[in-house]
């Protein structure tokens, strides 16, 4: 079983337009929704694709209540924890061109009991011993930037690795703390975290690194349309998949993440399967997350330390080839 905590869940709402114009009347061709949050999305993945899960996350007010009813409709087990404040919808545009635009809310306030509570469900399921907790997304107002880091304390009092996907003062906190066994950034995140551009491969790879450096045990880098590294202190792999014509990306992330940790295999496979998992979120609409008839690893592209000169935008057309397929 793999866990999930989500601290600052959503109701995903997204409008699928021609093209966004500002001031303008806009005509929307689709509206859906989806129950989102980072560490919902992984449970949602891994639940597609046959694999036990359990998410944790706060609900209050008639959207927490939809949330509820959306994750019983994707077959979810949930642990909610009744909060006060309603919990927030997220809105994304999602243009014609592929173009996806998120407008995330902050979401609204937890009480210190409130916090107290979550992490008290949160180690009700740890008792279980879940092969992974994952711990995503951003924090709610209220909730301390170190939660991540008394989960993570939590998770390896119960012999738990944890895995973390956040940004901004929580993600410092939490490799500031050393406290992740597997990090999710995007190398934008890293590089927001690390106050430096990363342009190379090098450059994403020492920068990760350096965050290793500080007691976190390996990451997997996501790079957009650009693929994705696993890079860990003494190893790394980078996987790139066919083009794909992306009609939301919301998720993504969160989708190879799952595929990443779905089961045991070599480090190798488990990144070549991220991709292909990522991939395929990003050519369905909304926060719709890919199941097994979605996803194909055929035109995967795994290579073992790749070239740390490579400009990342270079990556796939210089990495993607059959030529390469070969060094991993
Ligand atoms: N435009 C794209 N075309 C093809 N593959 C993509 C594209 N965007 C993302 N991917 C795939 O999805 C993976 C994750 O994407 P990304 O780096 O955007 O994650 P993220 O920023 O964490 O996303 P999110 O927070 O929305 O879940 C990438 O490693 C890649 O495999
Ligand atoms: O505001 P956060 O917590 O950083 O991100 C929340 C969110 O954008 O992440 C998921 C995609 O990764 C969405 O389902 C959700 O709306």
């Amino acid at each position: 079983m793999i866990l999930t905590v989500t601290p600052n869940p959503s109701v995903d709402r997204t409008l699928e337009i021609d093209a966004y114009v500002r001031g303008a009347v806009l005509r929307i061709h689709t509206a859906m929704a989806h129950a989102g949050g980072k560490g919902v999305n992984v449970s949602r993945a891994l639940r597609n694709h046959g694999a036990q899960t359990v998410a944790v996350l706060p609900v209050g007010g008639a959207e927490g209540a939809q949330l509820t009813a959306l994750l019983g409709e994707h077959g979810i087990a949930a642990v909610t924890v009744p909060v006060a404040a309603v919990t927030r919808c997220n809105i994304t545009t999602a243009e014609a061109d592929g173009t996806t635009t998120q407008l995330n809310v902050a979401g609204a306030a937890l009480s210190e009991a409130e916090v107290a509570a979550l992490l008290r469900a949160a180690e009700s399921q740890l008792r279980h011993r879940p092969a992974w907790l994952v711990a995503g997304g951003s924090l709610p107002q209220g909730a301390p930037a170190d939660f991540y880091v008394r989960l993570s304390a939590l998770a390896r009092r119960y012999g738990v690795p944890i895995a973390v996907d956040t940004s901004g003062a929580p993600l410092v906190e939490t490799v500031r703390a050393g406290a992740a066994d597997l990090l999710k950034p995007n190398h934008h995140e890293l590089a927001e975290l690390l106050g430096r551009e990363l342009t190379t491969l090098g450059e994403v790879v020492d920068a990760t690194r350096e965050v290793l450096s500080w007691g976190n045990g390996a990451a997997l880098v996501t790079l957009g349309d650009c693929g994705a590294l696993l890079v860990e202190p003494e190893r790394v792999w980078w996987a790139g998949g066919p083009p794909v014509v992306p009609r939301s990306t919301v998720g993504a992330g969160d989708s190879a993440l799952a595929g990443y940790l779905f089961d045991d295999a070599a480090p190798e496979d488990r990144l070549r399967r991220a991709v292909a998992w990522g991939s395929a979120a990003v050519s369905l609409p909304g926060t719709t997350i890919p199941g097994p008839g979605d996803v194909s690893d055929d035109g995967v592209v795994v290579v073992a330390e790749p070239d740390p000169s490579l400009p990342v935008s270079d990556l796939p057309a210089k990495l993607g080839s059959g030529a390469a397929r070969s060094s991993a």
